[in-house]
This record gives structure tokens, sequence and C-alpha cells, in this order.
């Protein structure tokens, strides 16, 4: 069956509800994603289909090579897929744009930039008025409190102060949607922990849609209110679990432990 969305899915993808609002914000139908290899070509995503509504936070769990990041790639416009469509507010994705700001686990900054320049960067390029430019990296600079190192260079940055850097950027241009590929890989679990809970609070904030990809099962539940468990070989979605849990969420309940084990044993089938 082709994975080729008529004219009629595709403009189911996102029905306006009475708001005006699409009801569904990223839409994948039947994704796949071939790679050439020596033997072959390779099948990373065989058929992916998920939608995630507005202001809805996504976290994407899978084992490594199960096709996490080709799947955020091309959500963000960074490569495109071999069959189906990827769609963001019922328009297909054809490649990158300010309406999607991505995260990278390595931060990405500007080594030769401050942080505060970092910051600006994006809103330097969209040519925005200098004093324009300059409030909101101050209240970036604010949200993330990295006041204090703001004329700071990266080198002279801890992991964690980079990971705020790096989110900052992205939030500065305020896209309607935030791409983050295992942003909190490197860090140790204190730092880790703090991050995810500035993450949530400015997401709550600033209402955005969120697909954020990790290799832990704790930081899926913490996060998101869904959790999509992705196999490999080829990758496809196996499991969505619903986490209805008030925020901030108990790591320690039971609750959390039972949901612990439903995504585990979903990750392990
Ligand atoms: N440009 C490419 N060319 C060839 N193969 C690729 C390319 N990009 C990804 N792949 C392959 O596709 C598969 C999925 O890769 P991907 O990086 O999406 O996995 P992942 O789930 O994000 O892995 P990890 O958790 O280790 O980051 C892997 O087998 C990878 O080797």
């Amino acid at each position: 069956m082709s994975a080729e969305p008529t004219a009629e899915t595709a403009a189911t993808l996102t029905p306006a509800g009475l708001d005006g609002r699409p009801h569904c914000m990223i839409g994948c139908r039947g994704v796949t994603k071939t790679f050439p290899g020596t033997g072959g070509d390779f099948v990373a995503l065989g058929g992916v289909d998920l939608d995630i509504a507005p202001d809805e936070f996504i976290t994407v769990l899978g084992p490594s090579g199960c096709g996490k990041s080709t799947l955020l790639n091309l959500i963000a416009g960074f490569d495109l897929p071999t069959a189906g469509t990827v769609s963001v507010a019922g328009s297909p994705v054809t490649g990158p744009s300010p309406d999607k700001g991505v995260v990278f686990q390595d931060f990405a900054l500007f080594p030769w930039l401050t942080v505060r320049k970092n910051i600006a960067y994006g809103l330097r390029e969209k040519r925005l008025p200098k004093a324009e430019i300059r409030e909101i990296v101050d209240a970036m600079l604010d949200t993330v409190g990295l006041e204090r190192v703001a004329d700071h260079y990266p080198h002279q940055l801890s992991g964690g102060m980079k990971q705020r850097v790096s989110i900052a950027r992205v939030l500065a241009i305020d896209p309607r949607i935030l791409l983050l590929d295992e942003p909190f890989g490197a860090l140790d679990e204190q730092r880790r922990s703090g991050l995810q809970d500035e993450l949530l609070r400015i997401w709550q904030q600033r209402r955005k849609t969120a697909v954020f990809i990790t290799h832990s099962v704790e930081e899926a539940i913490v996060l998101g209110d869904r959790v999509v468990v992705i196999a490999a070989a080829p990758g496809r979605v196996t499991a969505v679990v619903d986490v209805t849990l008030e925020r901030p969420r108990d790591r320690t309940s039971d609750a959390f432990n039972a949901l612990r084990r439903e995504v585990t044993a979903h990750l392990w089938s």
C-alpha cells in the first residue's frame, strides 16, 4: 500500500477546532527512511505513524540505532522521508524553518562568540533591532539563570551551562516547536534533573510542542505527556504510553514505578 497521503487524508491531518487551532501540530504518516548501504538500502524507519498535538510534550525512547534522530531530523526538515509525509500544522515539511527549534546533545555553540552573542545569533539573523535583541537576550539569560556568565565564552562554561545556552538560543527565536535530541545525555544526574525541571518550567510558561529524544526511561516519564517507544530494524513505533501523573512527578512513587515497569517492558519486548 502506498504511504503517500491522499488529498483526503492530508486534509484530515489537522482539522481545526472551534478555537481555530489545529488538533495536530506534527503529523507523521507512513514515514519511511532508507539510506543506501553497501549491501543494498538500509531501512532506518519503516512506516512511522504519529500525531502530536499542539502544546504536547512527547518523549521518544528506543535502543541505539532504532531511528530516533532520523525521525527528529525529518520533523526538523534537515532530511526528507523516502516515503510517507511529515507535516507541521497541516503543511508538509520541506526544510528547516524558524518555527522549529532544535537542541542537540553536543550543544553546537559557536566557540568564538560569548554566551550573550550565542543566544543573540538567531535574532541577528532575523535582523531584529538591536534594542529588541538586547531585551530578548536579557530575558533569556534570566530564564536560564546565566546572567553571571553572559560575557563568558563556551570554553569557560560547564556542560550544564553550555546546554542552557543552547536551549536559550533556541528559545530566543520563540519557535512553536522544540525538537530536542538527547540534550541532557552527557550531563551528570544532578545537572540533568535540574535542567529537566527548568525545561518543563519553560515549556509550561511558553506552551510549545516538544519532541524530546532520550535513552532514559526515567527521563521519558518525568517529562512526557506521552512516551513513544520505537523498536529497531526497521525503526517503528511499538508502543505509546500515556503519562497522566501530575507534574512535578515524584520519581519514587508507586505510580511512577508502575509506569517505569510498563515502559521498560515495551522497550525490551
Ligand atoms: N546518513 C546516514 N547514512 C546511512 N545510514 C544512516 C544515516 N543516518 C542514520 N543512519 C543509520 O540509520 C539508523 C538509525 O540511526 P539514528 O541515528 O536515527 O538512530 P538513533 O536511534 O538516534 O541512535 P542513537 O540512540 O544511537 O543516537 C542507524 O543504523 C544509522 O547507522
